[in-house]
């Protein structure tokens, strides 16, 4: 996969998101996510690719195996190149979700490949130890569904720049990394709670970035996309 960010479309609607990409670079690497497509439909991820991105589908598929694997099975003939699901659904229903995808994508297409969101990126520690009764540090929470992740066979996880370099070491260089939480400096945060700059997540040894808002709502996203990416590649 390319190495250029992966800008979050989070738009209510196929009009704005086309319209934000008309003043932008061509061939980027973009991400529809449950905003974009539980309104609208599966028809947005077609357009992107005639435009000639590629497409992650951040729809977070998280239920009983045999439900999600075969969500999977009618998503890989929608075309995207890359799906995800929750760990925290556990190994069943994520080697059932991989079986779904290997199923459904058409003869001589590639399969899209399939990652797993470990702990979100807008979870604390002690939110984790409250809310979701696992005690501990959130690093090992990230690391141990990371590690699950690999076992299932998928190929990579979704966490944070912070656990980018721990799931290196125990899951190897060629398992995707793909960090959201990516913010400039002197950024809002929003709802983010583990966050860092491109430039820590080269370093940290991500695969991929997602950068949302950084961009879409920067008063001038082109810029901001050239600052983030410079940062990115050159770190
Ligand atoms: O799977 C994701 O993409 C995701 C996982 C996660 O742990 N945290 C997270 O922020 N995301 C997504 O990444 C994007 C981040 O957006 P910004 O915070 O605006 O950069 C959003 O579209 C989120 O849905």
């Amino acid at each position: 996969m390319k190495r250029t960010p992966i800008i979050a479309l989070d738009f209510p609607s196929p009009d704005e998101a086309l319209g934000f990409l008309d003043r932008m670079p061509s061939g980027l690497w973009v991400k529809v996510g449950m905003e974009l497509y539980l309104q609208n439909g599966p028809g947005i991820v077609g357009k992107l690719k005639d435009r000639g991105h590629d497409v992650f589908l951040d729809l977070k598929l998280h239920d009983i195996p045999n439900t999600v694997g075969r969500a999977m099975e009618g998503l890989a003939r929608v075309g995207a190149d890359l799906v995800n699901v929750h760990a925290a659904g556990g190994s069943d229903m994520m080697r059932r979700a991989l079986d779904g995808l290997e199923a459904g994508t058409p003869p001589g297409q590639k399969r899209p490949e399939l990652i797993a969101v470990t702990q979100l990126t807008s979870t604390g520690e002690e939110q984790m130890n409250r809310e979701q009764g696992i005690p501990g540090i959130l690093m090992d929470s990230v690391v141990r569904y990371a590690r699950l992740a690999d076992e299932a066979g998928l190929d990579g996880v979704v966490c944070s720049v912070l656990e980018a370099s721990a799931i290196r070491d125990a899951c190897g260089e060629e398992f995707l990394k793909v960090t959201p939480g990516i913010r400039l400096a002197d950024d809002d945060t929003h709802d983010q709670k583990r966050v860092a700059t491109p430039a820590d997540a080269a370093r940290a040894g991500s695969t991929h970035i997602v950068v949302g808002r950084a961009i879409t709502r920067a008063a001038d996203p082109a810029a901001a996309y050239e600052t983030v990416k410079r940062q990115w590649e050159e770190s």
